[in-house]
């Protein structure tokens, strides 16, 4: 198709946070353009994973434009989960520009890519005791401060979808579901 080096970068970004944008960045360093893939796009309205992939489609836009990364480097990928592992990488390049280099620390995605002979690297971790979707939404529901994990952009985004309500009543919900 073209000669380009690419680079994929698969998480569900629920939401995207500091620790991916770092990543993008390091990554953005090793090659000519990035695929930034959002997955489990199918989940939504659950504490894991309780925004939309269109949602997180506009949070992962306006965060790389607040960063002001060249809009030419990157693609955003909104891609569901398939019930079968053997099967996910032919599924992940059916629907995303050809790359060569998968960028994961998830253990099944590595081992997938690796077993298909991709180049898998690992990418650093930062401030992981922070920088994770899980702390963004634990900090959400304990009212601290979680602003400072994402762009500003991205709280701007949970504004608009009332984002923090949401996650509140799914916590709601859980309980009373036990
Ligand atoms: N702090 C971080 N530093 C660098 N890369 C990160 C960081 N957090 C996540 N990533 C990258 O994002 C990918 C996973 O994306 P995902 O959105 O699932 O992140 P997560 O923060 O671990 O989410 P959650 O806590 O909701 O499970 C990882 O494979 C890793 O490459
Ligand atoms: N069979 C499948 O659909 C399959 C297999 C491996 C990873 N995935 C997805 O890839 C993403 C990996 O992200 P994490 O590194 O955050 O777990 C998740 O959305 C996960 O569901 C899907």
């Amino acid at each position: 198709m073209d000669n380009k080096v690419r680079g994929i970068l698969i998480g569900r970004m629920q939401p995207i946070h500091k620790g991916h944008m770092q990543v993008i960045k390091k990554i953005l360093e090793e090659v000519d353009e990035i695929i930034i893939c959002i997955g489990s796009a199918q989940l939504s309205h659950e504490l894991k994973n309780p925004f939309t992939a269109g949602e997180r489609v506009v949070m992962v836009a306006q965060a790389l434009a607040e960063e002001k990364i060249d809009p030419s480097k990157y693609y955003i990928i909104p891609l569901e989960d398939i019930n079968y592992n053997a099967i996910w990488t032919a599924h992940v390049k059916m629907m995303t520009p050809p790359f060569s280099i998968v960028y994961s620390g998830n253990s099944l995605v590595k081992q997938l890519f690796s077993e298909e002979g991709y180049e898998v690297r690992n990418p650093p971790l930062y401030d992981r005791l922070n920088l994770s979707g899980s702390e963004v939404r634990r900090r959400i529901l304990a009212d601290e401060n979680w602003q400072e994990l994402v762009n500003q952009s991205t709280v701007d985004v949970m504004e608009e979808i009332d984002g923090v309500l949401r996650l509140k009543n799914l916590s709601v919900k859980e309980i009373s579901d036990i």
